[in-house]
């Protein structure tokens, strides 16, 4: 496949990359090896794109990403077959992506047209205060591997709704859904220079971008390694920022807890894309008087986790993106045990790229993978006496993207959610993102928030005009 620039389908003549179906190892497409000059001819389009984008109305913009939902929809089945392809993901967990990711459409379609200004009461008789928001202008967003549609559809959406145009980096390893999704949209008559799509090269491409003063704002997903680089970078040009970074998600379970909620929820979040999720829960602390209870139903959930190629039906858990995910996975499992802690299930290495789902116990904060995200199918247990052990050991942290709580006590939930230092708290719910809700961490997981009406303020400028009447 081909990137596109300015309504054009380009790069036949450059140098390409294979996208690689991480299940077996097979080439499923290539894609243009772009570099700067490729950069800069998309923030050209861009630019030139955004004075008409920006003039049309929010009812017209409105249609026409409503019209992009529409052939999302249509093209399911396909979109989710090569996220599964190029990603690995399970085809049941790829198809919930493609919705997932086009609730941010339709939700934004609607939300744009709901940007409202205000008028501020003067103080003195001949002025008129008020206040205006406006599109930020060109929008540059670079996103990750994991979830190859929803992290880009949460960018684009609100970014389009509301008048800005966009230049689009999607990862390397996973470039062939986004390329569909903008074909997509190029059927939907979004007009040429509003969505630009480069692969390639990530430093230079990024680089060009946070140098280009006409890119008004960065929006990026990955890790938080990598947005620190950025957010460096983008102080250049004082761009506004977007940081969706990593995580480290807690999940405690109280004594109080229904054990069997708590074990299925627990389930749903650590496993979800097999553990390359950024608020996959990554350590599990369980009050020690029900510490027995839970692992066992835990535990034999997990056991029941069926590991293959994600084009199969009953699959429940696909290969780690890469060789080095996988190698990381195994350290931390190798880590832990060389200090004590048990493997309950799992622990082994597959062939190829695929890791069996694992339960350990007996895991203490001197482990690797209580410091560090996993970002694989690993369930680290850790017992706890008292709830401010559990709550402090939580927040013991960098991360604060999400965290999850179990209690039957409403005022236990209420109170323990207050006192994570999280930016989303799933409350006996293992799977709270959702395209009305921002979506967005404390500390270094990051900047802002995706989703919700605040996830569109980030695409607004707030301009106050003062009226002096003659
Ligand atoms: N908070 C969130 O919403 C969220 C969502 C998904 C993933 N993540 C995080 O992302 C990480 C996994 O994704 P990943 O491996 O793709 O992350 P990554 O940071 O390695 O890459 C993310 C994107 O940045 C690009 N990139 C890599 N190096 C770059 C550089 N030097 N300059 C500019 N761009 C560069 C990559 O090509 C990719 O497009 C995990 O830490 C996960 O927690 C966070
Ligand atoms: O991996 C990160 C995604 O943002 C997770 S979610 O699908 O938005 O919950």
């Amino acid at each position: 496949m081909n990137f596109y620039i300015n309504g054009e389908w380009i790069g036949e003549e450059l140098e390409k990359t294979d996208v690689y179906n991480p299940a077996t190892g097979e080439v499923v497409d290539q894609v243009p090896k772009g570099g700067e000059r490729e950069a800069r001819a998309a923030v050209d389009a861009a630019h030139g794109a955004f004075p008409d984008w920006a003039a049309k109305t929010a009812y017209e913009r409105s249609e026409l990403l409503e019209k992009w939902y529409a052939l999302i929809e249509e093209h399911q089945d396909e979109l989710a077959r090569t996220m599964t392809e190029e990603q690995g993901k399970p085809l049941k967990e790829a198809s919930g992506e493609i919705a997932y990711s086009n609730s941010f459409i339709k939700w934004y379609a609607e939300e744009g047209k709901r940007v409202y200004g205000e008028t501020i009461p003067a103080s003195a008789t001949d002025k008129r205060l008020f206040v205006i928001k406006q599109p930020v202008g060109v929008v540059a967003a670079i996103t990750p591997w994991n979830f190859p549609a929803a992290m880009i559809t949460r960018k684009l959406a609100p970014a389009l709704a509301v008048g800005c145009t966009t230049v689009l980096k999607p990862s390397s390893q996973t470039p062939l859904t986004a390329l569909k999704l903008v074909e997509l949209a190029e059927q939907a008559g979004i007009p040429k220079g509003v969505i630009n799509v480069v692969t390639g090269s990530s430093s230079e491409i990024s680089e060009a971008w946070q140098s280009d003063s006409r890119v008004r704002k960065l929006t990026f997903t990955g890790s938080t390694e990598i947005g620190k680089q950025l957010m460096s970078g983008a102080s250049e040009t004082m761009k506004k920022l977007s940081l969706e970074l990593g995580g480290h998600a807690p999940l405690i379970v109280t004594s109080d807890a229904d054990l069997d909620l708590a074990a299925e929820q627990a389930v749903a979040s650590k496993f979800r894309n097999g553990g390359q999720t950024c608020v996959c829960a990554n350590r599990i602390f369980v009050a020690e008087e029900i510490e027995e209870a839970f692992t066992e139903k835990f535990a034999d959930a997990v056991s029941k986790l069926v590991v293959g190629e994600g084009l199969n039906e009953e699959t429940d858990i696909g290969p780690l993106i890469d060789e080095d995910a996988v190698e990381k996975v195994m350290e931390h499992i190798k880590d832990a045990t060389e200090k004590g802690a048990k493997v309950v299930v799992g622990g082994n290495r597959k062939d190829g790229q695929f890791i069996e789902p694992t339960v350990i116990s007996g895991v203490t904060d001197n482990m690797v993978c209580m410091k560090e995200e996993t970002f694989g199918p690993l369930a680290p247990i850790s017992t706890f006496k008292t709830e401010d052990e559990a709550i402090e050991r939580a927040n013991a942290t960098p991360y604060g993207l999400a965290a999850y709580l179990f209690t039957q006590n409403l005022t236990r939930a209420i109170k323990l959610a207050e006192k994570l230092d999280y930016g989303i708290v799933g409350v006996n719910d293992g799977g709270p993102s959702a395209a009305q809700a921002p979506f967005g961490g404390w500390k270094e997981s990051g900047l802002g928030r995706e989703g919700g009406h605040q996830g569109i303020e980030e695409y607004l400028e707030t301009k106050y005009v003062s009226v002096k009447l003659s």
